[in-house]
């Protein structure tokens, strides 16, 4: 299989739909035809090597890039056609969770936190920002970091944090781009967990990418791997790691990882 396009789900809510997707960067094809399906309140994760286009893609859905060719539907409108304003009411509805976190360092936890909320949300009062503040940080389990600067938190509590700060605006849509990358195995049990409550409480849908397989075991309800600018394989985390394709057994060969550990028996 090398589309992601659901059949399973045809009676629900397709939250984000790409079809014949294609991005290139001069001579390098990195995005060839991908075709996807995220079904309201599904997790999916996204593996692939290196350079393979996992963030490409996930920054074609958030509108920070547009595509050459092929559709992309985010909650039902085509985000690469539609005017600024749209654009900008449609992106309060996508938490992006960056890799290096993206906190402004010069500003503390609660600076950071209420610096979406009064960019965008102009007519809350200041009360209703202290609560939302301290909502999130309850929920991401930091509540006494308030006052703390990015650079005084762990990389595991900046991940939090990052999140939250995402979270603030009560999301639809969250992309994660590699959550746990650079944490301690318990620390990322922490983000993973996370990553699951996030998507109960919130009943967000998301796409997951990462190179940490017990990351998307746990966290994913769909794994799909990208191989030379499509999807090569999709399925459950046991369905797609128990294929004989070569493509896939070189990644968790190069991963070093025993699959056997990974899969259910
Ligand atoms: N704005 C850009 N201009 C030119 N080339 C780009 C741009 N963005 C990405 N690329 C190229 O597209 C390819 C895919 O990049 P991408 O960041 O999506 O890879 P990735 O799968 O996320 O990799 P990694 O796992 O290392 O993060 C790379 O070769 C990268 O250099």
């Amino acid at each position: 299989m090398n589309s992601l396009a659901s059949q399973s789900y045809p009676n629900n809510e397709c939250v984000i739909r790409t079809r014949g997707l294609k991005k290139s960067f001069g001579s390098l094809n990195v995005l060839k035809n991908i075709d996807l399906d995220i079904v309201k309140g599904e997790n999916l994760a996204v593996l692939g090597r290196s350079g393979s286009g996992k963030s490409v893609l996930i920054k074609i859905i958030s509108g920070l890039l547009k595509p050459d060719e092929g559709k992309v539907e985010v909650l039902g409108q085509e985000i690469d056609k539609i005017g600024p304003e749209a654009l900008q009411a449609l992106r309060m509805k996508i938490g992006f969770s960056f890799q290096n976190s993206a906190l402004y360092d010069s500003m503390s936890v609660k600076e950071n936190l209420s610096f979406p909320l009064v960019r965008n949300k102009r007519h809350l009062g200041e009360k209703e920002v202290k609560y939302a503040i301290e909502e999130v940080l309850s929920e991401v389990g930091l509540s006494q970091t308030l006052n703390q600067m990015p650079s005084e938190l762990s990389g595991g509590q900046r991940k939090r944090i990052g999140i939250a700060r995402t979270l603030i605006l009560k999301p639809e849509i969250m992309l994660y781009d590699e959550p746990t990358a650079g944490l301690d195995p318990i620390t990322s049990i922490d983000i993973n967990n996370l990553i699951l409550k996030v998507q109960k409480k919130y009943n967000t849908s998301a796409i997951i990418i990462t190179h940490d397989l017990t990351c998307a075991k746990k966290t994913a309800n769909k794994v799909a791997m990208i191989v030379d600018g499509t999807f090569l394989t999709s399925g459950s985390f046991d369905e797609v790691f128990t294929s004989d394709d070569e493509n896939v057994k070189a990644f968790y060969d190069y991963n070093f990882i025993k699959t056997d550990e990974l899969i259910e028996k």
